[in-house]
Order: structure tokens, then C-alpha cells, then sequence
């Protein structure tokens, strides 16, 4: 079953760099993804096209003019609905006012149905219009872009990469790090020796049951060096604590 994704957004030229290259350009062409964008200003009525309108209450900016924004949200609603028997897809716009975006989240928008991502622009929307029509919020950080159209494209690779079919090695995406809620191991590839430096010996033993238990000690130092909120938050399998307290136990000198 095609997976559809629809963009409402003034620059859908944008998208190419989702939908054009990479693993997520082969999951478009291998039609296991669906990206189709809808932009506001094919739902003007007057010469000009007009998108933004002035905000009530006067400050800085435009913000996006509501009946287009709303005419276009719904065609996309409209769009990323059918086929899947009846259930309405979600519509989530992208503001920093939102839930932070996480692994978890990029899992549940992978394994539920169609959705629409909204990708906001000058100062943003109608409070009304976030009422009556989104159902989800969602931020990809705490900091303040030019335009939703990135954080869109930040969610759409981030689920599309979970897609049955698009990771070429079906563990790939369950062995990701964050999927464990970890920060990955290191990682290395030829030459042996680069820069003076030599592969970690346990890497060319071909003892993969070692691998994996050096690999995921790795993840787990890593996580308590860089990310201890991360760790903090993890409840540890009996081998992730052993292989924490077997690392932190060791003599440090
Ligand atoms: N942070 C973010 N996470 O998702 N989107 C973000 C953003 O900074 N978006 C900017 C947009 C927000 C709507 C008005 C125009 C600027």
C-alpha cells in the first residue's frame, strides 16, 4: 500500500530534494512513497495571487491569507484520504510552538495511515485555521526557520526510511541507534590504518556475536558520554547495563 504524504506549500519546487535523489527518490520511483504538494496560491481568486494578509493587532510580518491556505489544505486532506479506506488523514503543521519531533513519532507516522504536512511561511497562520483544521502540532527543534517546507522534509525522510521495502537491509532502520533510543556506534571502513589510526581489532575478528556486544557497549558509552539525558530516560536490558557497568568499571588510568 503507497504511503501518501501531501505538502501544502508555496515553494513545492522545494521537494525535489526529497523526492529526486536518494533513498527517499528511489522509495518515490519504486512507489512505496507518494509525495504530492499543494500550494496556496492555485486557490487565489484575484489577479494578483495574493497568499499573505496583514495580522489584526498590527507587528512585523504577513502572515499566510486564510481561504487559500484553508481551500488548499483540504484538497490535500481531500487527496491523501482516498484509498485508505475512508480513515481522513492526519494534518500536521510544522511551528516551533509544536511537539518536538522524535524517533518514536517518526515510527507512529510510519506505521499509521496518510498524512499532510503544512509548511507555514511569512509569520505564520490563523490561529482559527490551526483550530478547525490541524491535528497536530509538531516542532524539529527550538529554533526559528524561514519556513515549514524544511521541517516537512526533515518528518517525510525520517518516516519514509521506516517504509517496508525502502532500507535495502531490513534491519537497517530497527537497528538504527535511535530506534533503541541510543546514539550510534563508530563506524569504520577501509584503509586499516587511515591518519595512523587503526580499526578497532574486534571489527576484523569476524566474531560477530562480539561485534554486535562492542557495537552496542559503544552506543551505550556513547550515549552516557554525549546524551545522559538520553540514557536517563532508557529503561537498560540486563546486557545493555552489564556492558555499561563493564566499560565504567574498567580502570581508567
Ligand atoms: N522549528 C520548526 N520546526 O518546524 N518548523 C519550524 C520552524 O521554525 N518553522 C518556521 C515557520 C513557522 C511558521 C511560520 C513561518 C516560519
Amino acid at each position: 500500500m503507497v504511503k501518501r504524504i501531501a505538502v501544502v506549500t508555496l515553494f513545492p519546487e522545494m521537494l525535489s530534494a526529497l523526492t529526486d535523489f536518494g533513498v527517499s527518490g528511489r522509495a518515490v520511483k519504486q512507489q512505496i512513497l507518494e509525495v504530492r504538494c499543494w500550494n496556496p496560491r492555485d486557490y487565489t481568486a484575484d489577479k494578483h495571487q495574493t497568499v499573505d494578509d496583514r495580522p489584526y493587532g498590527g507587528g512585523p510580518g504577513m502572515l499566510m491569507m486564510i481561504q487559500p491556505l484553508s481551500d488548499a489544505i483540504a484538497a490535500a486532506k481531500q487527496w491523501a484520504s482516498e484509498g485508505s479506506d475512508s480513515v481522513s488523514a492526519k494534518v500536521i503543521y510544522l511551528s516551533p510552538q509544536g511537539q518536538v519531533f522524535h524517533q518514536a513519532q517518526a515510527q507512529v507516522l510510519a506505521d499509521s495511515g496518510n498524512f499532510v504536512l503544512i509548511a507555514g511561511r511569512y509569520e505564520g497562520i490563523d490561529e482559527r485555521l490551526i483550530e478547525a483544521q490541524v491535528d497536530q502540532e509538531i516542532s524539529i527543534g527550538d529554533y526559528v526557520l524561514s519556513g515549514g517546507e524544511l521541517g516537512a522534509m526533515v518528518i517525510m525522510d525520517a518516516v519514509m526510511r521506516l517504509l517496508p521495502g525502502v532500507l535495502g537491509h531490513v534491519d537497517s532502520a530497527n537497528e538504527d541507534s535511535f530506534s533503541e533510543g541510543l546514539l550510534d556506534c563508530p563506524h569504520y571502513t577501509r584503509p586499516e590504518i587511515y591518519n595512523d589510526c587503526a580499526v578497532p581489532e574486534v571489527l576484523l575478528s569476524g566474531n560477530h556475536e562480539r561485534i554486535r556486544q562492542w557495537r552496542l557497549q559503544q552506543s551505550l558509552v556513547r550515549t552516557q558520554e554525549r546524551r545522559p539525558d538520553l540514557l536517563s530516560r532508557k529503561q537498560l536490558s540486563a546486557e545493555q547495563q552489564r556492558l555499561l557497568d563493564e566499560y565504567n568499571s574498567k580502570d581508567c588510568t
